[in-house]
């Protein structure tokens, strides 16, 4: 629940429409609403329903079709490529389902990366992306690659890339979506526990209504169009019963559950998983902004290495 009401993020009327061909989807429509310092909102909505594209725009990495989207008072859509990535540094973090860690890099080597950036001499930033990995319990993980951790290390890692610059905003795109349910549950905690420590505002996407409930605010997307706006707090839950389901066949979760059950030994080969999941990130997101970011993040692997 937001502490202090400054409001943070304002999405008005925003629209999206992607052309492909002659056809036109129109992918959001009128969307607008407010999120405040420290909120957790989660933008919940079934396949398709248009969240990671809202998502998206209000990170910037979408362009939009019309509307406004103010972060922390500015109009990010009307900013240059080069400021919007400033802007981004300073202000952002983001948590994906893919991980995007960096292969190549050790645990505490991708958690340095965003404080390069921000041009924090080595030894310090040494000690920062430690004190954050031993916050989310990796202690004994620094010098691991990704491929050396399971699912939940590497989101882990993720997760303290996200928070290790205290960005104000986190944007995370289905932060579970590739983990058991125990995992889901610990990660959610995780991300919960950091951003209230430090008053951080979350915004979530998902399709799955019981992370749904982590949130302060849940934002219901339906086609596109927002469908309702709940506010929740610690002692009131969703109501169950009153929820639509969100009609998603079985989430991860569930299919990761049912194989715990069957006592199934799931040996999944986390490498190739990453590989083809965030091949499947860079596809699903458009915009020359991702492209940038990439490039900006590979320069600065070459950075870390190099100190
Ligand atoms: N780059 C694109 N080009 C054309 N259509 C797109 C593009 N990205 C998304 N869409 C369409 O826009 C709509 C919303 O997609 P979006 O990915 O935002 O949904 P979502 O709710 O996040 O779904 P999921 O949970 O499956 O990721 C869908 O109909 C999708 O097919």
């Amino acid at each position: 629940m937001a502490e202090e009401k400054e409001k943070v993020i304002e999405v008005r009327n925003v629209k999206k429409v992607y052309r492909m061909g002659s056809e036109r989807i129109t992918a959001v429509e009128d969307v607008s609403f407010d999120i405040y310092k420290g909120e957790f909102c989660c933008l919940l909505g079934t396949s398709g329903s248009g969240k990671s594209t809202l998502l998206n725009l209000m990170a910037g990495i979408e362009k939009l079709t019309s509307g406004q989207i103010i972060i922390k008072g500015k109009n990010i859509h009307k900013m240059s490529e080069k400021n919007l990535a400033k802007f981004r540094q300073k202000y952002l973090g983001f948590v994906f389902q893919s991980y995007n860690l960096m292969n190549s890099m050790t645990a505490l080597e991708n958690v340095e990366f965003p404080l390069v950036f921000k041009r924090i001499p080595p030894k310090r930033r040494k000690k920062m992306a430690r004190d954050m990995l031993v916050k989310v319990g990796l202690k004994t993980r620094l010098e691991h690659k990704p491929k050396q951790m399971s699912g939940g290390q590497q989101q882990r890692v993720g997760i303290a890339r996200a928070f290790v610059a205290k960005p104000e905003i986190v944007f995370a795109d289905e932060p579970t979506g590739n983990l058991d349910t125990k995992t889901t549950m610990e990660v959610m905690e995780l991300i919960k526990e950091v951003a209230r420590a430090n008053n951080q505002t979350i915004v979530m996407v998902t399709h799955d209504r019981r992370l749904a409930e982590f949130a302060d605010k849940i934002i219901r997307i339906l086609d596109g169009r927002i469908e309702s706006i709940d506010l929740l707090n610690s002692d009131e839950k969703m109501d169950k019963e009153s929820v639509e389901d969100t009609q998603e066949p079985e989430s991860f979760q569930e299919v990761a559950k049912k194989k715990e059950e069957k006592k199934v030994e799931k040996k999944v080969d986390e490498e190739d998983n990453i590989q083809s999941l965030i091949v499947t990130q860079s596809e699903t997101t458009s915009g020359s902004e991702v492209t940038g970011d990439n490039e900006l993040e590979e320069t600065s692997a070459a950075t870390v290495e190099s100190d």
